[in-house]
């Protein structure tokens, strides 16, 4: 239905200047073509500018390098070596991919405006370059694009120059849908969900196993290639060339306003503002004449504050969710699909396995205060090892040691594959390829993204099918008991709801070893019986849990050992029952009291 309306949509933004508004008013069509052709065209780069800024919230503002060099690459390659520009344009969007991730290497080490900045930097700098080799590119004077070999016109489709406005609508169109169909692939492919869990929260990205900069550098390349080709068609359709028009800081500045009118990181938003804007803009130049030129970029932005105040997420980022809830049925889970919650011990509890885990001597300095000092452990296949200790004591710290988001200061660390060989990871990613999940003490959903689609995130882990994803993501999370919430958005959930999200979102990666920080602290008494189910049926699964936890009745439940951990230093280990007598312990942390109460 939504693809038949798309289809229906596209169809219309094309007849209308083809065939239209030339049988409404034959004089008027070449100036109405030129618009939508310009339409066309912003929107096609909107659509690619918003793979990178949209999807995965890197606001570049030099987009236009691409553009220019697909520009330069065409007219280059047609007057130096004859070859037709079709030819430039897929050459120039290789070199465009290739200097993408040269560039976003560096600039993508950077985070909000520094990013930014640093592309604006890039742009200018090959802005210079473009005007200091001036034999090849013209220089600041341009370069216009050859048209006649001899006295003999090159016309027709393989030099891409037509006496008629209907071809150029023709070729601006079939990039705007290239750009636009690439944009939709990427958006529901395992790329696109880590794009957005990117830009959402780059921890908890990068705890589901997503290598950041890769996706990022993906996001870059497949930008800079499509804006290339929209590039080398604009540079031919505008007949000239310069590096002030092609390195263009304002243009690139527009893209992205387009995208950001229309709606940010959504599919057919940047369509939206550019159809919006660009007609409004065009009429006032034409209104405004001569006389005032320039003036036109005063339309943009008006329409910008307009949207921004009253749509902070956009035309489609607002409207759309409002058309769905009046006229579209919502989108229902297949309960058929979905797994019963976890309601106790519903498979005997595998014997415990081999060492899976082994850490030796690990130390984590922060300037002169050192959180983890010397820590040793080993955890075993299918068993549950808890951590407990004072706040502050350095329980955190040994989490993000043990999952690659701290690299330690001494020590060393390594984790058994499902092979038998052993691996030294060194950096999230590679921990969660090794079968490592974790959860956050403070909770660290995709809050803008549903609980299904975090669980998704997940479960991409284990697949690259989006339907498989969802498959093993409704299952886990009904299992995790958030089967009535699936389609909710995660910032909606309360506390016990976000632990158990986190939880999920763990689960669905299939891991080998689960670390749970704190994942019981602020649930009701309900949630916590709910919450050691889970813990339990999990290690029933053969899955190995480190826990650390406050709620000790919890971690005495759970546990099969137990280390604690003083001032970084960890100075007990033994079956609950040991540490629940252990008199440093009871010194330390538990306290006289609780030996009062637990006897
Ligand atoms: N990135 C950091 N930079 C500097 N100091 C840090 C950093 N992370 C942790 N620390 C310090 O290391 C010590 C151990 O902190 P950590 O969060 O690991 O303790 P914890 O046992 O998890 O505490 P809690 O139970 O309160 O969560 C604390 O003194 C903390 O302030």
């Amino acid at each position: 239905m939504r693809a038949a309306a798309a289809i229906a949509g596209l169809f219309a933004l094309f007849a209308v200047p083809f065939w239209v508004i030339p049988a409404y008013d034959a004089e008027a069509a070449g100036f109405w073509q030129h618009i939508f052709v310009t339409i066309f065209v912003f929107a096609a780069m909107a659509c690619a500018w918003n793979i990178l800024g949209g999807f995965a919230g890197q606001l570049s503002l030099g987009q236009t390098i691409f553009y220019g060099i697909g520009g330069y690459a065409a007219a280059l390659m047609n007057q130096h070596f004859g070859l037709i520009p079709w030819i430039g344009m897929f050459a120039g969007a290789a070199v465009s991919v290739v200097v993408a991730v040269l560039i976003a290497w560096p600039c993508l080490r950077l985070r909000g405006p520094f990013f930014t900045l640093s592309t604006i930097a890039f742009l200018e700098v090959i802005r210079l370059l473009a005007i200091h080799f001036k034999d090849w590119t013209g220089g600041s004077a341009g370069l216009p694009v050859p048209m006649f070999v001899g006295t003999e016109l090159r016309i027709g489709w393989s030099w891409m120059l037509f006496r008629e406005k209907e071809n150029y609508l023709v070729i601006a169109f079939g990039l705007l849908v290239l750009a636009l169909i690439a944009s939709w692939l990427v958006r529901r492919s395992r790329l696109g969900f880590s794009l957005v869990a990117v830009r959402e929260r780059e921890d908890a990205a990068r705890a589901v196993g997503i290598n950041t900069t890769a996706v990022k550098l993906s996001a870059f390349a497949i930008s800079a290639g499509l804006t290339s080709l929209v590039g080398s068609f604009h540079g031919i359709y505008l007949n000239f060339i310069d590096p002030e028009t092609m390195f263009s800081l304002p243009t690139a500045i527009q893209v992205a306003m387009f995208a950001l009118i229309g709606g940010l990181g959504t599919v057919s938003g940047p369509i939206w503002g550019t159809l919006l804007v660009v007609p409004i803009a065009e009429a006032a130049r034409g209104w405004l004449g001569a006389g005032a030129n320039g003036l036109h970029g005063l339309v943009y932005g008006v329409v910008l504050v307009a949207v921004v105040l009253t749509m902070p997420h956009g035309l489609v980022g607002s409207i759309g969710p409002w058309l769905r809830r009046r006229f579209g049925a919502a989108r229902a889970v297949d309960p058929t699909r979905i797994a019963a919650p976890v309601t106790g011990d519903a498979i005997a509890r595998p014997p415990i396995g081999p060492v899976i885990l082994e850490a030796q001597g690990l130390t984590r300095r922060f300037g002169g205060l050192i959180a983890t000092n010397d820590v040793s452990l080993t955890l075993r296949e299918g068993e549950v090892l808890g951590v407990i200790g004072p706040n502050g004591a350095g329980k955190t710290t040994l989490f993000n040691l043990l999952s690659g988001f701290l690299p330690p200061s001494a020590g060393t660390l390594r984790v058994m594959m499902p092979d038998g060989s052993w691996v030294t990871p060194s950096a999230p990613h590679a921990f969660a390829a090794a079968g490592v999940a974790r959860t956050f003490q403070i909770v660290q959903p995709f809050a803008g993204l549903s609980v299904l689609e975090n669980v998704m995130l997940g479960a991409f882990h284990q697949t690259r099918s989006a339907t498989e994803a969802r498959r093993i993501a409704e299952e886990v999370a009904t299992r995790c008991g958030l089967g009535a919430l699936l389609l909710a958005e995660a910032r909606s959930l309360t506390v016990g709801g976000a632990k158990r999200l986190e939880v999920a979102r763990a689960l669905a990666m299939g891991p080998r070893i689960l670390l749970l920080d704190e994942v019981m602290a602020g649930l009701n008494p309900a949630d916590v019986t709910a919450a050691v189910e889970l813990v339990k049926a999990v290690r029933d699964s053969g899955v190995a849990v480190i826990a650390i936890e406050h709620v000790m009745a919890a971690i005495m439940a759970i546990s099969d050992r137990i280390i604690v951990i003083n001032s970084g230093r960890m100075i007990a280990e033994g079956t609950p029952d040991e540490i629940a007598r252990n008199p440093a312990v009871i010194e330390a942390y538990l306290g006289e009291d609780y030996v009062h109460v637990a006897a």
